[in-house]
């Protein structure tokens, strides 16, 4: 097989401990066709004797990639899975062999085989061809050496990838023994590398040392049993299986988030796209400002209903034109119809608002006429003189002017304010269908936290995520359920949780998410709730571990935003994701906050630059006379500090730090995300 591609020779360098060998990989000229590709390697090398005796790992790395091989691509997964084996945390290991195959059964499984029996290379990994693509073969040139399956690596990679990606489940990658070899099917990408990596490398130490017979397996075995090495996490359901419980032990946890990096706009645009309307309700026209409407509200009559008069004056006829008239009755607003009918000379006393006598057409203000004569006491009016012109139809509203019988009066999708209240009051709309507001339960994790009534007790701090939290998603209208404290153990975590989804649509819980062994709350909700893990790292500053995850909880789709517990953090990343999603989830159209351009000023001179985007608290102040705002720096930002954030109406969104810019000036002219009032 192997049609083997015209490529320059590749040198690859064959490192050993204490004996490095060059070694060329090369092509040669084969026999049948065109040219095969072999690795030469040195008469009866192996590096066996060299990594048991100093128990280091030795590693080999196979990239399997056509576009790799003939150079039209950089190899990016190679290095990526050399940095991370270099950069220590589970494995004591030295990558002693590298080569690059095109996605061909043959390629593969020559490198693999000599590999294994001539290199005895205790541990390879294969980088790519384990997707759908007709080229990728990788996992069936695997099969074709391994001795013996080791599927519960490749579950354990795609298990951890679906809470990452569903496009997990398009990975098909192989892990099996061959020999004194363990052989690894990593995917082709660096970041599903690294992913997979993290997850496998906290076993393949003691994987190794199980099938080279080293006597650190009774050691290990021992330290798993031992209760010591077992901290408080959380088991897989009721498994009490002695090797899984050991692999999450405190010193088995992973030394880099499992989590990729992406960027805030990829986090907003993936909660949104989990943030739909949630349902309707109808609900009263009094508690419905901030509901968004789910249908238009249509009007059953005219307004007004009868031609009106604007003004307080006389119902005339304006063909009489300016002059005397008797007055022979009124028409006052609220009274019934009034029984006069005005002929040519006459008037009637009329009221705003109140209706139009028969036979009048126009109505002519009071402050237009003169009193001509009066009974003696003065309660009523005999004739008045009309001082100023007067015009067809002036100062009357006739039927309908303001709102026509059937008309549209308020939009699907209008975020009702007290204005529409008005307007529903007006056509009589008392009960109106909207989109269901999602329910949002606070919770707060952390052994440490104490709520704030009590004397503070020693070791501890008070709670002020979840009444700033609370008080927050109130003061933005949301209905709230506080769900209370957590303990950091995963069984108070579940008993907690399982509360708030019983009452709520979204939990809104703070700490637990970074990379504290007390950090289990990703645990609980995939484990426990089958949730699955959206994201769960954003380069952002404050607010690095914000979570975002869902899932079925008794039919129904839950929402998670599991924020970092600094209290800054949680506010922050509470803007930025959980009240723009909850906008969504009632209907609105328009759900970021808005953005204002601002020009920043710091006491200082300047603000250092952070090597995450900084959303920068600051006060935005105008001057009278520029155009532009202020953005007043509210001084040391630390994530702890709930203080930079009181008086803080404004985010002011700072760029990373790059060689060239270390810091950012006064006067740079910045976005602020506008967060109060301003
Ligand atoms: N090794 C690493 N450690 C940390 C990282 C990291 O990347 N690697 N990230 C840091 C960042 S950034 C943040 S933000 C925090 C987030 O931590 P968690 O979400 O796990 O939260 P906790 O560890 O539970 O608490 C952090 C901090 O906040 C205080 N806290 C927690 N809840 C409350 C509350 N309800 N009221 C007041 N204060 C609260 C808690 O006591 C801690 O001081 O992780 C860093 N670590
Ligand atoms: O991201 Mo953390 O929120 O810096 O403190
Ligand atoms: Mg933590």
């Amino acid at each position: 097989m192997a049609a083997l591609l015209s490529k320059p020779t590749l040198q690859r360098t064959l490192k050993c401990k204490g004996a490095k060998k060059k070694v060329g990989a090369k092509r040669l000229a084969s026999s049948n066709s065109m040219r095969e590709f072999t690795t030469l390697l040195g008469e009866g090398l192996t590096c066996q004797t060299m990594s048991s005796k100093e128990n280091t790992v030795s590693v080999g790395l196979l990239t399997v990639s056509d576009g790799c091989f003939q150079r039209l691509t950089t190899d990016t997964s190679g290095a990526c899975v050399r940095n991370l084996i270099n950069e220590g945390s589970h494995l004591k290991a030295t990558i002693i062999v590298e080569d690059c195959v095109p996605d061909e059964m043959d390629a593969i499984h020559t490198i693999l085989t000599k590999w294994c029996d001539e290199l005895n290379v205790n541990l390879i990994f294969t980088l790519g061809g384990t997707g759908f693509s007709p080229r990728d073969v990788t996992p069936e040139a695997t099969k074709t050496i391994i001795e013996r399956d080791a599927p519960g690596l490749s579950l354990a990679m795609i298990k951890a990838s679906l809470d990452i990606t569903p496009f997990a489940m398009l990975s098909r990658p192989v892990c099996g023994i061959r020999k004194q070899s363990l052989i690894i099917n990593l995917p082709g990408s660096p970041k599903a590398v690294k992913e997979c990596f993290h997850i496998v490398s906290p076993s393949l130490q003691h994987a190794v040392d199980l099938i080279t017979g080293r006597k650190e397996v009774a050691e290990t075995h021992k330290k798993m049993q031992s209760s010591e090495a077992a901290p408080i996490k959380e088991h897989h359901h009721s498994c009490s299986h002695h090797q899984s419980r050991n692999l999450e032990a405190v010193a088995f946890r992973p030394r880099h988030s499992n989590f990729p990096m992406i960027s805030v706009k990829e986090a907003q645009n993936i909660v949104f796209n989990h943030c739909n309307i949630i349902g309707y309700e109808t609900i009263d026209y009094m508690e419905s400002v901030g509901h968004v409407l789910a249908a238009d509200v249509f009007s059953t009559d005219p307004l007004p209903p009868f031609p009106a008069s604007m003004k307080d004056g006389y119902a005339v006829i304006a063909a009489d034109g300016q002059g005397t008239r008797q007055v022979i009755g009124a028409s006052i607003a609220g009274s019934q119809p009034a029984e006069v009918n005005v002929e040519s000379g006459f008037c009637a006393r009329i009221s705003t608002g109140a209706p139009l006598p028969p036979g009048a057409d126009s109505v002519v203000m009071v402050e237009e006429t003169k009193l001509i004569s009066a009974s003696e006491d003065g309660s009523e009016e005999f004739q008045i003189e009309i001082m100023a012109p007067v015009k067809h139809g002036q100062e009357i509203r006739p039927i309908g002017c303001d709102i026509k019988e059937g008309e549209i009066v308020l939009e699907q999708g209008t975020i009702l304010t007290p204005t529409d209240v008005g307007i529903l009051a007006t056509v009589g709309q008392t009960k109106i269908k909207v989109y269901a507001l999602p329910i949002l339960a606070v919770l707060s994790t952390g052994n440490e936290l104490q709520e704030s009534q009590a004397d503070l007790q020693r070791g501890r701090i008070r709670d002020s995520n979840r009444p700033a939290l609370l008080s927050f998603l109130k003061q933005q209208g949301f209905p709230v359920v506080d769900a209370g404290i957590a303990k950091d153990h995963p069984e108070a975590l579940y008993q907690r949780i399982n509360a708030a989804f019983e009452k709520a649509d979204v939990l809104v819980s703070t700490g637990g998410v970074s990379m504290g062994e007390m950090d289990l709350l990703r645990h609980v909700l995939v484990n426990r709730f089958g949730a699955v893990v959206h994201f769960g790292r954003v380069d952002m500053k404050p607010g690095k571990p914000t979570t975002f995850a869902s899932c079925e909880h008794d039919g129904k789709k839950k929402i998670v935003f599991a924020l970092p517990g600094n209290p800054v953090s949680a506010i922050v990343t509470c803007h930025l994701y959980v009240i723009p999603a909850c906008r969504k989830l009632s209907g609105r159209k328009r759900y970021l906050p808005t953005t204002i351009k601002a020009e920043l000023s710091s006491p200082t001179g300047y603000i250092p630059l952070d090597f995450r985007p900084e959303y920068h608290r600051v006060n935005v102040q105008w001057h009278h006379e520029k155009s532009i705002p202020y953005a007043m720096s509210t001084g040391n930002q630390q994530s702890s500090r709930l203080l930079s954030m009181n008086r803080a109406n404004g985010l002011a969104i700072l760029p990373s730090k790059t060689t060239e810019m270390s810091s950012i000036s006064n006067g740079t002219i910045v976005d602020v995300i506008v967060i109060d009032q301003l």
